[in-house]
């Protein structure tokens, strides 16, 4: 890993941890000085980001950047701030624990632009719901506007934060960023009403006048030019050409709609902000009293106009003072010096006020009103050490804080470190460094520490000055070995040292500070009188800030020294349950430009931000340290003897685990209740070894889920199934049981029935007479006779004989009459003739029976005779039996009656045929015979040669 780590640098190394010479110094600036100049400005010192600002934009810092460090191993790429970002966040995502990236060094050297980046980094990669985006939105635009009300242009950074910040993002158990808070710690007031030369007053006062819309500044009274506001001339400064007042305005303003302002809050902000500019403006003259007059009101009219105050008490309260005697308030005049105190004070009151409200205000947007799982990483983008020619009270405030943030580095890193080796019993050279802890206790110890004695001398009745306090410091703690003053001093030193200077040995260096003005603003007195008139403000932003109850609250307020000391203390208690990760910043050169880097300067850096330090205790201690248990926790599933449970001890848990992943000795040391890694590599390997096995504890885990849940279904509806089918079951067996119940009942009944069958119908034998019945009607349907011939009849049980002999008698009427029906009247004719018949031959003839059953032809029987006279009658016989005769010829007398009685009798007279000149007559099959008829003079009948038969009838008779 570190070998293809350095095959990647092309220049330098990328971790100092990898550098040979670590101990020097020079080595350490010469890799720094090699990086930059390659446009490479960060570098690690282990988990620690060295970055050195590039004063020009290197396009690093795009999307696709960023989308590259997402979820990378921290080692894998090169350094950046998105690895520690990336990094911090995936620790709190694994481990669901806090945490917090400090960002030090001093003015200049990117703090802020690196908090910013970080805050954008989250903003693009961290998961995002549609709803959360507001968030994250109000997150990053919150920056623009404290930027404006708190940055400005000094000498060493053209937006130099002048207040210290620390931002908590907070972010719910998926990952996904949901509010903030922002802690702000002392605004440079003092900046409010004066700067020096070549520096700017806070931005918004310059942004407001360059991109405020005309009405706007006609609301406020102001005009455009800078130059005509004493507040904003002082450091000659006012347009500076690397800064965008009018843009910067457009985002403040659309920012300021997003963090939810609304048209009130802004018009009431602006106007104070106005407020103070016409303050700036307010000129004293003294009268012949020596007391302070306003000869113009001009600007008491505007200031009491914004702020909603009465101007004649104004007046008076920036030229008079309210001095509380026992029972009785007296008003005094102010001479022109504390008028003009007083209308700074009152400036600077109102400006930083309004600036915590401002905070307050941001922090209400940022609010997650859900307080479940959440886990945060706090930015803390703070002062840097401060040395300039003349350092005051604020360089003396923020050098505590810079004392107070080592500490704790030193109390998180190189006192922890070396103490957690000593408790585990793991062997180690102790590492020297500078514990600064008596520098912090040299300023802030109770009731010896330089704020207890600053605030003793302010509170002390008589006349407490800057000098009697310097005095008092040197009585105090003038013998302290990190205290000097120029009385102190050797005859060397004591030239360097000024009257009323006095100089701290700081981790980082030394600094002379002035005392002057050290009480005055320790004090930050507001006199009572201006006090009572802004608590007194319609504006709704003053009515928050100066309250009512602070008037009548009689007690001192705490100083700035002591209040500043309490927010650095609560700070540190944030600070130290969080993990930290460390961003230290250099500044390469003095003058802003790119590719300059000062030797000097940046050495300075590297030995004030204690780099080598860290750099040493690195290279000696272990990459890596976990408990036995949380160790095993997380890596138990690469080993199958530790997974899923092991149910040993966690040591030899650990032991058993890492001799099955292949650690070698040097790899690792076993502590007492921790594993020590000394290589990240190592600790990469085992990282991406669990990675890679997440996946398949994943799917198992998904499977077992599945599972379970499946089977859990699946018993449900087991359950469900063998319930219902209980159910069906029963439904069944009931049905069959009151079937078999039916039956039973059913065949007691019919066997009773059956005995009684005979009886005459009685409840005993009821059902089966029914039942019977049914069944003889239901069956005498499939058997009645089809014919009026058929004589057969289903045989009735005995109880229905009577009813079957009607049914057969109506059957059988029935029959006939159907029968009678069908008769065509040809048939009723032949039947006729057979009644004849019968009458007949009945009984008498034989044969008779037989011929009763054939039917009579009609075409059977014809008669025919010729139109003569003669008294020949054949009677056709249709043959049907070839074996028998064939017509008869008769010869008759009474032909005419014979004819007509037989007609009468077959009823038929279509059978005679009378015939002229001769007819056909049948003799046997195959053979005729014919008559010819004739007359002649005498009757006769004769047979010719050839068969044929002649009757010729008599003449006269024709
Ligand atoms: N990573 C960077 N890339 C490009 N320019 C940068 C970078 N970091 C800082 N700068 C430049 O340096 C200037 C000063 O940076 P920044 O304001 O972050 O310093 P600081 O340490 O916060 O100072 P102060 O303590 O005064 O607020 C920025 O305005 C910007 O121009």
């Amino acid at each position: 890993m570190e070998s293809a780590l350095t095959a990647r640098d092309r220049v330098g190394v990328q971790d100092f941890v990898l550098l040979d010479a670590y101990t020097s110094e020079s080595a350490f600036l010469d890799n720094l000085r090699k990086r930059f100049s390659e446009n490479l400005i960060y570098t690690y010192i282990g988990t620690l980001l060295v970055s050195v600002n590039p004063y020009q934009e290197l396009g690093i810092y795009t999307v696709s950047q960023m989308e590259l460090y997402q979820g990378v191993n921290f080692f894998e790429l090169p350094p950046h701030v998105y690895a520690i970002a990336d990094n911090a966040y995936r620790m709190m995502c694994s481990e669901l624990n806090n945490h917090f990236i400090l960002i030090s060094g001093e003015s200049g050297a990117g703090k802020t632009e690196a908090s910013k980046k970080i805050l954008q980094y989250f903003a693009v990669t961290c998961p995002m719901t549609e709803s959360l985006q507001i968030a994250r939105d109000r997150l990053l635009l919150s920056n623009p506007v404290l930027e404006a009300f708190g940055n400005a242009k000094t000498l060493r950074n053209d937006n130099s934060s002048r207040f210290g910040k620390y931002m908590d993002i907070q972010f719910d158990y998926k990952g996904i960023p949901v509010g903030g808070h922002i802690i702000s710690y002392l605004i440079e007031k003092s900046r409010v009403v004066y700067q020096n030369q070549g520096e700017r007053n806070f931005h918004i006062f310059y942004q407001l006048l360059e991109g405020g819309e005309e009405e706007l500044l006609a609301y406020l009274g102001l005009e455009r030019d800078p130059q005509l506001y004493k507040y904003l001339s002082q450091g000659h400064c006012a347009k500076e050409s690397s800064i965008n007042d009018k843009n910067d305005w457009k985002t403040v303003s659309s920012a300021f709609s997003v963090i939810d302002f609304t048209e009130g809050d802004l018009e009431n902000l602006f106007g104070i902000i106005a407020s103070v500019l016409h303050l700036g403006n307010i000129c004293f003259e003294e009268n012949d009293q020596g007391c302070a007059t306003i000869p113009d009101i001009h600007e008491i009219k505007w200031i009491a106009k914004l702020l909603g105050v009465q101007p004649s008490i104004l007046l008076e309260a920036l030229t008079h003072r309210k001095i509380e005697a026992k029972t009785e308030e007296v008003i005094c005049p102010l001479t022109l010096e504390l008028s003009v105190y007083a209308r700074d004070a009152m400036a600077k009151a109102v400006y930083g006020r309004t600036f915590t409200w401002l905070v307050n205000k941001i922090n209400s947007s940022l609010v997650n009103k859900d307080f479940t799982g959440k886990t945060v990483i706090g930015l803390l983008d703070i002062y840097g050490f401060e040395v300039f020619d003349k350092n005051g009270f604020e360089q003396f405030c923020i050098n505590y804080c810079n004392e107070k943030l080592q500490q704790l580095l030193i109390e998180r890193t190189l006192k922890a470190e070396q103490a957690e080796y000593e408790m585990e019993g793991i062997e180690w050279e102790p590492i020297q460094y500078f514990n600064n802890k008596i520098i912090c206790d040299l300023v802030e110890e109770r009731h010896k520490g330089i704020i207890s004695i600053l605030d003793e001398e302010c509170i002390r009745p008589g006349p407490a000055t800057d000098l009697s306090f310097l005095e008092k410091l040197e009585e105090k703690v003038g013998k302290h070995a990190h205290f000097q003053t120029r009385k102190l001093a050797g005859p060397k030193g004591r030239k360097r040292i000024g009257w009323m200077e006095f100089r701290l040995f700081h981790y980082a260096g030394e600094v002379t500070y002035c005392t002057k003005g050290f009480l005055e603003k320790n004090n930050d007195l507001l006199y009572r009188h201006l006090k009572e008139v802004l608590c007194r403000s319609k504006n709704r932003i003053l009515k928050e800030c100066f309250l009512v109850a602070e008037l009548e609250n009689r007690r001192r307020p705490p100083t700035v020294g002591t209040q500043f000391k309490n927010s650095l203390s609560s700070l540190l208690e944030i600070l130290i349950s969080k993990e930290p990760s460390y961003i230290r910043c250099i500044k390469p050169n003095e003058r802003k430009e790119p590719n300059k880097f000062d030797d000097l300067l940046v050495r300075h850096q590297i030995k004030y931000l204690g780099l080598m330090e860290h750099l040493r205790v690195r290279r000696a201690g272990f990459a890596y340290r976990r408990k036995y248990e949380h160790f095993l926790q997380r890596y138990k599933s690469l080993c199958p003897d530790t997974w899923p449970y092991w149910h040993g001890p966690p040591a030899e848990g650990v032991e058993r685990l890492i001799k099955y992943i292949g650690y070698t000795p040097e790899e690792y040391k076993l502590g007492r209740t921790k594993i020590f890694i000394r290589f990240p590599r190592t600790l990469f390997a085992t990282e991406d070894a669990f990675e890679f096995s997440k996946h398949q504890l994943v799917a198992r885990i998904q499977a077992t889920y599945k599972a379970c849940l499946e089977r859990r279904v699946y018993v449900k509806k087991r359950q469900a199934a063998i319930r219902l089918e209980a159910h069906w079951r029963g439904a069944l067996a009931r049905k069959v049981a009151k079937r078999r119940k039916w039956a039973v009942r059913t065949v007691r009944k019919f066997i009773k029935g059956f005995i009684n069958r005979n009886k005459p119908l009685c409840p005993d034998n009821e059902e089966f007479i029914v039942f019977v019945r049914k069944n003889y009607i239901l069956n005498l349907r499939y058997h009645v006779p089809k014919n009026v011939l058929d004589k057969s009849w289903l045989r009735p049980p005995g109880i229905l004989e009577n009813a079957s002999d009607l049914l057969r008698k109506m059957c059988i009427r029935n029959l006939v009459r159907k029968y009678c029906r069908g008769i065509t009247a040809e048939r009723k004719a032949l039947m006729q003739q057979k009644v004849v018949t019968s009458e007949l031959f009945r009984g008498k003839k034989e044969g008779y029976a037989e011929v009763l059953n054939q039917p009579f032809a009609n075409s059977r029987i014809g008669v025919s005779t010729s139109s003569l006279s003669d008294g020949i009658l054949v009677i056709h016989v249709s043959p049907e039996d070839h074996k028998q005769k064939g017509d008869a010829i008769l010869q008759c007398q009474h032909i005419f009656e014979a004819v007509t009685k037989l007609v009468m009798l077959v009823k038929r007279g279509n059978i005679v045929d009378v015939v002229q000149g001769s007819l056909q007559f049948y003799i046997g099959p195959g053979k005729e015979g014919t008559i010819v008829f004739d007359t002649g003079p005498e009757e006769q009948i004769y047979k010719n040669k050839n068969g044929q038969l002649t009757v010729v009838s008599g003449c006269g008779r024709k």
